[in-house]
């Protein structure tokens, strides 16, 4: 894909659905009784693994023109599957599964493609093991493909050592399953869409602090799953509206939840002129319309606690940086290493490649920003969140930026291109 100097951003746009509730609708719909409803679903190949693993497992789910239809079972309905469960490239789906299949009375494979096979899965199968699961990594490297045996499960209270979502979730997903109380206490606090979600489809779920807390056996019921957009799609837009000379976008029904919302919180810090308008809540989650106008940013520290809000974004707001005037530092952000790809390394690679002025460190990385950015040659290394990042460095940059391996945006965004460049 190529991508030029570009025109200002005007008008409207609306980005496709969350992907972590995509995923978390899907898992909680199959374990409840009765037809949950999913509108606004994620259509991305991610989410799409998620669907194929319940089918797998003996789940009915329906697509129709406006909404998909997750025909429950219960938390006791699952079938053992056929065959190896494939969680793609994601992993959401790898984790959140695993504590799932943690407590059922069958054994199964989970894998996942090149990059899921590298991610660290030692962070889950330290916790589920603690609770009494029976789960292996075959090649004996702490990565898929894993090995499952459900077992009885004893409720535990986990101190997680990274602050992560999947993990909290997992170990949450398998508390359903448990003989007692679990909780899970992490650094800092992670996206909490489980919770929510939980709690709506009927579990007894407490949050304290920076530790969640679930009750085993709930009946799950079935619910009505509005999924809003997804703010880490938008914040190719936020970006993009930003930096290009002359924008004004208005990116309309965006989830804006407090522990999803560090973007906002770091693009007001860097002096952006950004509004929330018609904000509301849908489905027990936080929603808001983004207006976004070209701005001049500045430098900023970014740290601790708004890590884990804003960690699918630090691709885009290094992007931002590098156009900002003035140093922007960015620390505590190692996770970034056990993503899709080593997006630390990409990053300063990719943004040193463009000309900007920028050092990696052991945790984030320094931009010293302002020296304007060129055109190259870039690879995705098929990491959907690097492909869209630099589509939008390469429409602030003078020449011609070619993103190579670009159609990996599918995971999590099909149709960004058109999106980006109508
Ligand atoms: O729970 C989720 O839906 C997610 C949690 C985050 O991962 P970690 O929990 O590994 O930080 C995030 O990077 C991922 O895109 C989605
Ligand atoms: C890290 C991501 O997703 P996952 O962990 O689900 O692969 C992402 O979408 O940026």
């Amino acid at each position: 894909m190529l991508f030029h100097k570009s025109h200002p951003l005007k008008g409207e746009i609306t980005v496709p659905g969350d992907k972590s509730i995509s995923h978390r609708g899907i898992m909680l719909g199959a374990l409840a009784n009765g037809t949950t409803s999913i509108t606004n679903f994620l259509k991305g190949a991610d989410c799409l693994s998620t669907i194929s693993c319940f089918q797998k497992m003996g789940i009915e789910i329906e697509e129709t023109e406006n909404e998909i239809l997750v025909h429950g079972k219960g938390l006791h309905g699952l079938s053992a599957p056929k065959e190896i469960l494939d969680a793609g490239n994601s992993g959401t789906t790898t984790r959140l599964i695993s504590g799932i299949l943690a407590g059922q009375n069958f054994s199964c494979d989970l894998t996942g493609d090149a990059s899921i096979q590298k991610r660290p899965m030692k962070r889950i199968m330290t916790p589920l093991s603690m609770m009494g699961a029976d789960i292996t990594s075959v090649h004996n490297n702490g990565c898929a493909p894993l090995h499952i045996k459900g077992a009885p499960l004893k409720g535990i209270s986990y101190q997680s050592p990274v602050a992560s979502a999947q993990v909290k979730s997992c170990v949450l997903f398998a508390g359903l399953y448990a003989d007692g109380k679990t909780s899970v206490t992490e650094p800092f606090l992670s996206r909490n869409h489980s919770e929510l979600m939980l709690s709506s489809f009927g579990a007894s779920v407490q949050t304290c602090g920076t530790t969640a807390t679930i009750e085993p056996e709930p009946v799950l019921t079935a619910q009505k799953v509005e999924v809003p957009g997804d703010i880490s799609s938008a914040a190719f837009f936020i970006a993009a509206g930003l930096l290009i000379p002359g924008s004004e976008l208005l990116i309309k029904n965006v989830g804006i939840n407090p522990t999803r919302d560090g973007i906002l919180r770091v693009c007001k810090q860097m002096g952006a002129n950004l509004e929330l308008l018609n904000t509301r809540t849908q489905c027990g989650e936080p929603v808001a319309d983004i207006l976004v106008k070209h701005s001049e940013l500045n430098g900023t520290v970014i740290e601790g606690d708004l890590i884990p809000t804003l960690i699918d974004e630090l691709p885009v707001i290094a992007v931002m940086a590098a156009c900002a005037n003035g140093e922007t530092i960015i620390r505590n952000a190692e996770e970034l290493k056990v993503k899709e790809s080593n997006r630390l390394e990409i990053i300063v690679h990719h943004l040193s490649e463009m000309g900007c002025d920028i050092t990696g460190t052991e945790d984030g990385m320094i931009i010293r920003g302002g020296k304007p950015l060129h055109g190259a040659v870039l690879d995705s290394h098929l990491d959907h969140r690097i492909a869209m990042s630099f589509a939008v460095a390469g429409l602030v940059a003078d020449g011609e930026t070619e993103i190579t391996n670009a159609d990996c945006v599918n995971i999590s965004y099909p149709g960004f291109y058109r999106d980006l460049l109508r």
